[in-house]
């Protein structure tokens, strides 16, 4: 059994650190915060992220050189806005090789990268391809209760997909591999603009015919994304694509589902991510997305109807409109003709 680091002390970093806490492993958990640290190692909780007991083969350390040492893996689970500052700190302090994984999921606005090319560009001794991305349908809340898990992990490195595969897998909680990092990172950061789109839609008042809708033509926009940038697009047809698109448009806990829940309510933007406590990913992403598409020159109505309504104030309502009354065409032109394409 190994000793690994988990950069970021939230939700999904205090889950995954369980996870390989049961699988055996010494997990050095890294917070910012000097008292969340101290709080977690006397209580042996982190309520405000998760109603768990942490197990006691979890030491929080809000030292990151303390945090790193000895490790064979690094596991970065930060907000993306975070990455590059804390990968920078990392960068400083990482004198011995290690295995890179990440758990985030977004787009970083402007330069569109995603999350592994940007620690890249911070970790001076690693390139892209070394990344892991470790993603899927997988609630922070369920897996720290052990309840079923699959979440895929993706490196152009194989060999370190599946290092990331046997530190985590065990009974609960399944591990598949994916060669194709590009529509892994971009299945897993896009399905949260269509999660707000889902927590406007129920927060209206509108049904399961919308959320069915949102869920299918988002699945169909990221994958013209996706693919038109290069990823397989059967990449979406997976966990890290439907998967977590189903799971993030109707289950409770997502942190994405539910502000745009209260936005279809009519709250502000604002008011809602104070609210919240804990990063909505989907309220940058669409940001990134948006850019994406106007550059690109994809066609992503969703991703702008979404766009609009958080960013230029438009009435949520005025939007499905937009959406429903958009030109007439045919259903199979996006991913089903990309697959037809390529595999007919
Ligand atoms: N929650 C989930 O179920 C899942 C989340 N993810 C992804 O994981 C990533 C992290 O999400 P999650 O853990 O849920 O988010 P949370 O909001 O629950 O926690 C974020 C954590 O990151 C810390 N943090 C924020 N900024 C910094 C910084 N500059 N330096 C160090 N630490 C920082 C926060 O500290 P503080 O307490 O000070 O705010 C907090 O501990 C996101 O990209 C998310 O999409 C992926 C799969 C599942
Ligand atoms: O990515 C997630 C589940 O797979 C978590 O989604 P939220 O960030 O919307 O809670």
């Amino acid at each position: 059994m190994t000793k690994i680091a988990v950069l970021g002390a939230g939700s999904w970093g205090t889950a995954l650190s369980i996870v390989l806490a049961d699988n055996g492993h010494e997990v050095n958990l890294w917070t910012h915060r000097k008292d969340q640290a101290a709080i977690i190692n006397e209580t042996r909780r982190n309520d405000k992220y998760l109603d768990v007991e942490i197990p006691s083969n979890i030491k929080a350390y809000d030292i990151l050189t303390e945090a790193i040492d000895g490790v064979t893996a690094v596991v970065i689970v930060v907000p993306t806005k975070a990455i590059r500052e804390v990968c920078k700190s990392l960068n400083d302090v990482l004198n011995h090789d290690v295995t890179i994984i990440h758990a985030s999921k977004g787009i970083e606005p402007v330069t569109l990268k995603r999350v592994s090319q940007m620690i890249a560009e911070e970790l001076e001794n690693y390139k892209e391809e070394d990344i892991v991305v470790l993603s899927g349908p997988s609630h922070a809340e369920e897996v720290a209760l052990r309840q079923p898990t699959t979440v895929t992990v993706s490196s152009v490195q194989m060999d370190n997909a599946k290092v990331a595969q046997d530190l985590f897998i065990n009974e609960s909680f399944r591990v598949y591999t994916s060669p194709d990092i590009l529509g892994i990172e971009l299945g897993g950061a896009l399905k949260n603009i269509i999660a707000l789109g889902a927590g406007i839609s129920d927060g209206l008042g509108y049904g399961d015919n919308a959320k069915a809708a949102l869920i299918t033509r988002g699945l169909a926009e990221i994958a013209r994304l996706g693919t038109s940038l290069g990823a397989n697009p059967l990449s979406f047809l997976g966990l890290p694509g439907v998967g977590d698109l189903i799971v993030t448009c109707t289950s409770v806990h997502s942190r994405n589902w539910r502000a745009g829940n209260l936005l279809g309510k009519g709250h502000k933007l604002d008011d809602v991510l104070e609210q919240m406590g804990m990063v909505v990913e989907g309220v940058r992403t669409v940001k990134a997305a948006y850019q994406f598409a106007e550059e690109q020159q994809v066609e992503m109505p969703i991703t702008k109807g979404i766009y609009q309504v958080l960013f230029e104030e438009k009435d949520p309502k005025d939007i499905v409109e937009q959406l429903m009354n958009r030109t007439k065409r045919e259903e199979m032109d996006d991913l089903a003709k990309l697959l037809m394409e390529r595999y007919s």
